[in-house]
This record gives structure tokens, sequence and C-alpha cells, in this order.
């Protein structure tokens, strides 16, 4: 037990987010449309990496997605540096995920996606870049390196994500541990069909798998900043922001975090109240932004542990075949039955969720009409500042 500060907590087994006296306050910002929440973030990144002036030696060292959502972000960004605005020569990067059996230059890989949108047009050193390699020949060794690596540099200080439909948040779909690290991880249906756009609209070849930072591995991060634009986002948006933590629901799990920040555009709030809507819009109103809500991020030396991974039991599909040569990831992306998931045991396995989000629109109704606290929970939250 420590002599000072919190108690270790499952959330954050080594008590490295908290200090005495801090608490968790969920910081929500909308915007009308996805170009003036982008242009925010974007902003926002900018000021926290030049806060922090990273060096060779101290890098500023940021989480980031994929998706639509960001492609604003990465737009805006690449043009405040080519202003001479912001430079990413001292910004270490770790990508969020990667499907698993694509290469590296097939066009609807992750990387493709990074050095198209991003990294080929800043000063970031290609050393400096960490993504997943979905075509490893041992995946699980790949997600244990991943992590080892960001423990290496200390730690990630802010994590940039985007928002499925269901919820999930990297590719930690509905049923995700919430304790996860980075892991190989089956697709919900949903999010297959979801990305089937970006493979001519077939969801044949869609990836069935994807290795994935966990849940924990974005809530050790000392920040997290998720981008939410659209209607069709506007459920998981109010699931992970007026629902309890939910492992159905993983953006929820930020509500632990001690330093979260949703930014949405307008359509994305469709099905928060009107109240929590004005809540946030007041708090921005009353003459603070997201810099100056919650607890001051105070950026000091870490001592970061990663948790200890579970021990590798190889796959069947991963163990060595009888000329010693180890197994390869198959590269048809069909759906593959025999590549079982290594560590994901403990967590369900994903179906639809379109039918559990009709439902949950009738509930959310429901509770509106019969149990209508949150203005009082708020009230009493406002009163004890
Ligand atoms: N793994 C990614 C997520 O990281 C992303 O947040 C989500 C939403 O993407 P989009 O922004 O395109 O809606 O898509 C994928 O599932």
């Amino acid at each position: 037990m420590a002599l000072w500060g919190p108690e270790p907590s499952p959330i954050d087994p080594f008590g490295l987010s908290e200090r005495p006296g801090d608490v968790a306050t969920m910081r929500v910002i909308i915007r009308e449309d996805p170009q003036t929440a982008s242009e925010y973030i974007a902003e926002y990144i900018i000021s926290r990496i030049k806060t922090y002036s990273p060096t060779e030696s101290q890098p500023f060292v940021l989480g980031l997605p994929t998706g639509s959502s960001p492609e604003i972000i990465y737009k805006i960004l690449v043009q405040r540096h080519r202003a001479g605005e912001i430079s990413f020569k001292n910004v270490v990067t770790f990508n969020m995920d990667e499907y698993v059996g694509l290469p590296r230059d097939h066009p609807e890989s992750y990387h493709s996606f990074m050095y198209k949108h991003f990294f080929s047009h800043v000063d970031i050193p290609p050393q400096n870049i960490n993504i997943l390699d979905g075509t490893a020949p041992d995946l699980t060794a790949e997600c244990a390196s991943f992590e080892a690596r960001i423990a290496r540099v200390g730690g990630i200080e802010l994590f940039l994500g985007g928002v499925g439909p269901d919820g999930h948040i990297a590719f930690n779909e509905p049923g995700s541990s919430l304790n996860s690290r980075t892991r190989v991880k089956t697709l919900a249906y949903d999010t297959i069909l979801a990305n089937s756009r970006f493979f001519d609209n077939d969801i044949t070849k869609v990836p069935r798998m994807a290795m994935t930072v966990g849940i924990q591995t974005i809530m050790d991060s000392r920040e997290v900043v998720i981008v939410a634009t659209g209607a069709h986002k506007a459920f998981a948006i109010q699931k992970g922001l007026e629902d309890g933590v939910n492992h159905m629901w993983t953006l929820s799990a930020l509500q632990l975090h001690q330093h979260p920040l949703v930014v949405c555009d307008r359509d994305a709030t469709l099905e928060l109240k009107v109240k929590t809507v004005r809540y946030f819009e007041g708090i921005e109103q009353a003459g603070t932004d997201a810099r100056t809500q919650g607890p001051a991020l105070v950026y000091r030396p870490r001592t970061y542990v990663p948790a200890p991974l579970p021990a590798k039991r190889p796959s069947p599909r991963q163990q060595p075949t009888p000329d010693g040569t180890p197994q390869k990831v198959p590269m048809d992306l069909r759906i593959n039955t025999e590549l079982q998931r290594s560590m994901e045991e403990d967590e369900l396995t994903p179906d639809s969720m379109s039918s559990r989000m009709i439902d949950s629109a009738v509930g959310g109704l429901d509770s509106t009409l019969k149990n209508d606290l949150v203005l009082d929970r708020m009230g009493a939250r406002m009163a004890a500042h």
C-alpha cells in the first residue's frame, strides 16, 4: 500500500495517473460541424505539443487513430506544419490498431492510411513511428512488443481516438475487457459492415481480425481526446457519456480517466439529453475551455511500468510446422475461423449490435421519462466546486 496518494485501482494499478485530490472530469466540447470540431482538436494537439516543448531525449508521445473522422484533423495538422507553426521532429507516435493479414502497402492498411494522410507530409522521423504489423509471424509477440515500446518511451502523453457507431474505441469491440491491453481482436459484424465502404462495399474483403491497443493501454495515457462527428455516432456518444461505465460501450471507460476530452459536432449530440448538451456548453460559456477544465495537466517524470502480459500461449495456427518454421498469418481476407483469438478468451464474442442500438433507443426514452435525474446530479457537482 502506498504511504500517500490513492489506493491502486484495477483501472490504474500503479496509481500513476492520480494525485491526492484529483478527480476524473469528463470534458465535452461541442462544435457545429466536423470542420470546426476538427479545428478545435488540431489546435488542442498543437498547443499540447508546444507546451510540452519536446526534445529528442524527451519526445512528446502521441497516440493516433485512423478512420474518416480524424482525416480533417490530419489535414489541418499538415497545413499548420507547412505554415511553420508546428514540428513533429520530436514526436513519437503509436497507432491504435491495424488489420490482421493486410500487408503494410495494401491501400487499406492503416500503415497506408497514416502515410497518405499524415506521416508523408510532416517532419516526423520514420523511426519515431510505431504501427502494429498485421503480418507479423507471431501476432501475440508483436502485441507484447508494442506495449513494451510504449513503456520504453514512458507511456503515451495524448491518445487521439475516434469512436465506432457501436461505441468501440480503437478496435475494442463491445464486450472487450476494460483491463485489456494490446492484442488480437475479432471484429464485430457491425464494424466489418461499417468498414466495408473502404473495401468496394464488399464485406468479404474486410479482414475479420485486427490488432488493437486495449482499453487499459488507452487508459494509461496521460490524456485521451476523442473525435465524434455525424449522427451515426450519436448513440455511442449518448451511451458513452450519459450511461454508466460498461464494457458493451467501451467509450464509456473514459469516464474513469482523469483527463478525457470528447469533441463532438452537433449531429453527434443528437441522442444526448438537451440538459446534458446545455451543461457542457454552459461550462465553456462560463469562460473555460478544455485546457482549463478539470484538474491541471501536470507533466512530470513518470515511472511507467506496464502490467504484465499473460503468458504466451501460441494458438494452433501459430504453432511451428513440422519442419520448424512458424506458420504464417493467412493473407486471404475471407472469414478465417481457424485463426483463434489468443488474448480475448475472457471477452465476449462480438455480434451484431444493430438490434441492441434500437432497443437502447427505447430504453433511453424510458429513462428520460421516468427517471430524470441528470440535472440533480450535475447541480450537486457544480455546487461542490
Ligand atoms: N478501428 C477504427 C476506429 O479507431 C475508428 O474510431 C472507427 C470509426 O471510424 P470513422 O471515423 O471512420 O467513423 O473505425 C475503426 O473501427
